[in-house]
């Protein structure tokens, strides 16, 4: 189990904001991220009084990136050695990885994954990766209940076209998106060999091959899914009431996305005060700070049901299901303007990422079917022998002999399947064939000897 990643960045004032006289409302502090609300009284100066109200959010991680000029300035390298590396080494040891921006329209969501250098863009940096690895990379942007492929088309006026169907495995997915494979023979390059000019460059990966381990083909194969939301402002319901024409569904994603994460925050929340009072009390109350200010402390008792989470509403939270309260590891970057201008904006934002915070994911590495089965195999042969042994050595007498020739019988059994599979496996895997078993092979010829059934103990 493993709580979303949130990080908050804070860009520079954009010069119309100091054109505007922007003051810098924002303030970080270590992990924490500060935010005054300047209650400007009606004096022609404008002068903020001691009414300033200070709200601080705690996060994974805070970057402030208003001013080089600032020791605590962080850097896209910065943003990378914490984000890019925890991305990469992740996908390398076989989880499925999304890393969503989120914030106001020009918040820095884009510069912050695919600026210069962005996020994905480095030349140096290097991984070590396991010698078979193949990682699918996905960077969509997601608008108006479309989706648009940020890695394959380079024009930006091209329309968000890709559709999101749902696999019966494998999930929610995007109909036509060409997902990118890379894969590496020895380090993982997380540099020019990823996103040039904005361009994902395909290496060339003719032939899967069967690295073997164990006696069983094996290769970690997990996928990175980049979403670039469009601007957070449009998750306010009244943000385009007057904007007729793109009518409902110009915020349903993001609107669903709010209501996705407060639910799971709210789910994980009571899950935790069923499991343990206490770690539910420090559970987001790190130094006070009021981390989760709407929609996760009253009521949430430890009898509190698990309430449904609406991933269907939206195109963007379907999408998403795997990354929120699913499989994945999840990393959300939420950007901000330090500016007085764009308070409720910015704080809009820290709460939507506070609340993010408390969702709990259950990571799990990808497995391939087949080679899944063949290691339940091999560990009931193992249970099966240990048995075996032991009932010879505790039991052995002549009456006994036809339960000692079942286990031997079970054990054949067990060792032929794996014979068989392991075969078939090895020759998929060098076909090079996405798919498992075929469903007639796996229901009559593989069922698992299971040792709940023997009659031993
Ligand atoms: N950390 C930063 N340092 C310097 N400049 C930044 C930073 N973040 C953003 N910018 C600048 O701010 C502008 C807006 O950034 P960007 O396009 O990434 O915003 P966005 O959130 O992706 O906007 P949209 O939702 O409209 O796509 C750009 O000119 C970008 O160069």
């Amino acid at each position: 189990m493993a709580n979303v990643r949130v990080a908050v960045r804070v860009r520079p004032l954009s010069k119309r904001e100091t054109k505007e006289g922007g003051r810098i409302i924002v303030e970080v502090d270590g992990k924490v991220a500060k935010i005054r609300n300047l209650k400007v009284d009606n004096r022609p100066d404008g002068f903020g009084d001691s009414r300033e109200k200070v709200v601080a959010f705690g996060f994974d991680y805070c970057y402030w990136s208003v001013n080089p000029e600032d020791p605590q300035y962080a850097s896209q390298d910065m943003v990378f050695q914490d984000l890019g590396t925890e991305v990469l080494s992740g996908a390398a040891k076989g989880y499925n990885i999304c890393l969503f921006a989120y914030g106001q329209t020009g918040s820095g969501k884009t510069y912050t994954m695919l600026g210069t250098p962005g996020l994905f863009i480095r030349e140096e940096d290097s991984a070590p990766l396991p010698s078979s690895c193949r990682i699918k990379v996905s960077f969509l942007e997601i608008y108006n209940e479309r989706v648009r492929d940020l890695l394959k088309q380079s024009d930006q006026k091209k329309s968000y076209t890709l559709r999101v169907r749902e696999h019966p495995e494998m999930g929610p997915y995007v109909q036509g998106e060409p997902l990118w494979s890379w894969r590496s023979e020895t380090k993982l390059n997380s540099g020019k060999c990823w996103i040039s000019n904005n361009k994902w460059k395909r290496q060339s990966c003719p032939h899967r091959q069967a690295i073997l381990e164990n006696n069983l083909p094996s290769e970690i194969a997990s996928k990175i899914n980049l979403v670039d939301l469009a601007g957070s402002e449009r998750a306010d319901p009244s943000y385009c009431k007057d904007r007729i024409t793109e009518g409902a569904n110009i915020n349903k994603s993001l609107v669903t996305l709010g209501i996705v994460i407060s639910t799971l925050a709210q789910n994980s929340q009571a899950f935790s005060s069923c499991q343990s009072l206490s770690s539910a009390a420090s559970d987001g109350g790190d130094s006070g700070i009021p981390s989760s200010p709407s929609g996760t402390s009253s009521g949430a008792g430890p009898s509190r049901k698990q309430s449904y989470i609406p991933y269907r509403d939206s195109v963007l939270t379907w999408l998403l299901k795997d990354s929120l309260g699913g499989n994945s590891k999840t990393i959300m970057v939420a950007t901000v303007s330090p500016s007085h201008t764009c308070y409720s904006e910015t704080m809009s934002t820290l709460r939507y990422a506070s609340n993010a915070k408390h969702i709990i994911n259950k990571p799990r590495v990808n497995e391939d079917a087949n080679i899944k089965l063949i290691r339940e195999l091999r560990e009931e042969i193992g249970r099966l022998k240990a048995m075996l042994l032991s009932f010879e050595l505790t039991n052995y007498s002549p009456l006994n002999e036809e339960k000692d020739e079942n286990l031997k019988e079970l054990i054949l059994q067990n060792e032929l399947k794996v014979g068989v599979l392991g075969g078939l496996s090895y020759a998929l895997h060098h076909l090079g064939s996405r798919s498992h078993l075929p469903p007639l092979f796996l229901s009559h010829g593989c069922s698992l000897v299971r040792t709940e059934r023997l009659y031993l103990v």
